[in-house]
């Protein structure tokens, strides 16, 4: 189905993304990094990510911390200090900083390019559907993880972004403490922002682990939230057609 009208490709990139270095996350006491601020993007010619309120763990922090996780592990029943877990405090507070990292924002994030859409019937393009994206973040509040698939289309106008910042833009929401309705606004949101399309679709398929090994201990259901903008908010036969290009994949964590 031709969904709106719209657009050919132009070639020239026109947004750009600057946030700090991250690469020395994985080793030891985390780096002083940007924090990307909750819900909508500032989106200009020149767009940064960064800097709303860095995350700094100073040295003294860092250790504190491995002490405050061995006195907890212990107190649970771990053999703390044993050759295996002598690590544990350090290697779990590196998992956590590893997995909340989309708060540090992503220097590649924004590469757009111009289509020629200038409105008229003549110019018309389909969606763009991308997906499944795999994703983790941890429940705020449990700070258990949620895992799943992501699948996010769009119908441009005049812009379209490269194809990897979707998946980017995925992890950039989904890498923090959160829920799932929020990282499908998020991406539906910065989406609108960014390219100003015709519409924008969303949708997620998860499964919780705090629901899954803890109070309902509920491990057959999986959670999938949907969040439509523009002219996927109007058309119901576009939304049908974003799940048919979906691939209908199965379940999280099995498609
Ligand atoms: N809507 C939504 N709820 C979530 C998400 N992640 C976790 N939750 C829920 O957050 C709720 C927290 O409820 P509480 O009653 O405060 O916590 P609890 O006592 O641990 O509740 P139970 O999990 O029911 O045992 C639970 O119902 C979780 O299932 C999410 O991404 N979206
Ligand atoms: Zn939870």
């Amino acid at each position: 189905m031709e969904a709106a009208q719209c657009c050919e490709i132009h070639g020239s990139s026109v947004l750009r993304s600057h946030v700090s270095d991250q690469s020395a996350q994985m080793n030891g006491p985390p780096p002083v990094a940007g924090l990307v601020g909750e819900g909508i993007l500032p989106i200009t010619d020149e767009v940064e990510w960064a800097s709303v309120s860095p995350r700094q763990i100073t040295t003294e922090e860092w250790q504190r911390f491995e002490d405050y996780l061995k006195e907890i592990f212990g107190a649970l029943g771990m053999a703390v200090g044993s050759a295996a877990t002598a690590d544990t405090p350090r290697r779990f507070l590196r998992a956590l900083f590893d997995a909340t990292s989309g708060y540090e924002g992503d220097e590649k994030l924004v590469t757009a390019f111009e289509t020629e859409c200038h409105g008229g019937s003549d110019c018309r393009i389909s969606q763009i559907v991308e997906g499944p994206i795999p994703f983790f973040s941890l429940c705020e509040h449990h700070s258990l993880p949620f895992f799943g698939k992501a699948y996010v289309g769009y119908i441009a106008h005049e812009h379209i972004l490269g194809l990897s910042k979707l998946t980017r833009l995925v992890r950039l929401f989904a890498r923090r403490f959160s829920m799932q309705e929020r990282i499908g606004r998020q991406l539906a949101e910065s989406l609108q922002q960014i390219l100003q399309p015709h519409g924008v679709a969303v949708h997620l398929e998860a499964v919780h682990l705090c629901t899954q090994m803890r109070g309902v201990r509920e491990i057959e259901s999986s959670t999938r939230t949907t969040h439509w903008r523009g002219t996927y908010d109007e058309d119901p036969q576009l939304r049908a057609e974003f799940f048919t290009l979906c691939g209908q994949r199965g379940l999280a964590g099995h498609g």
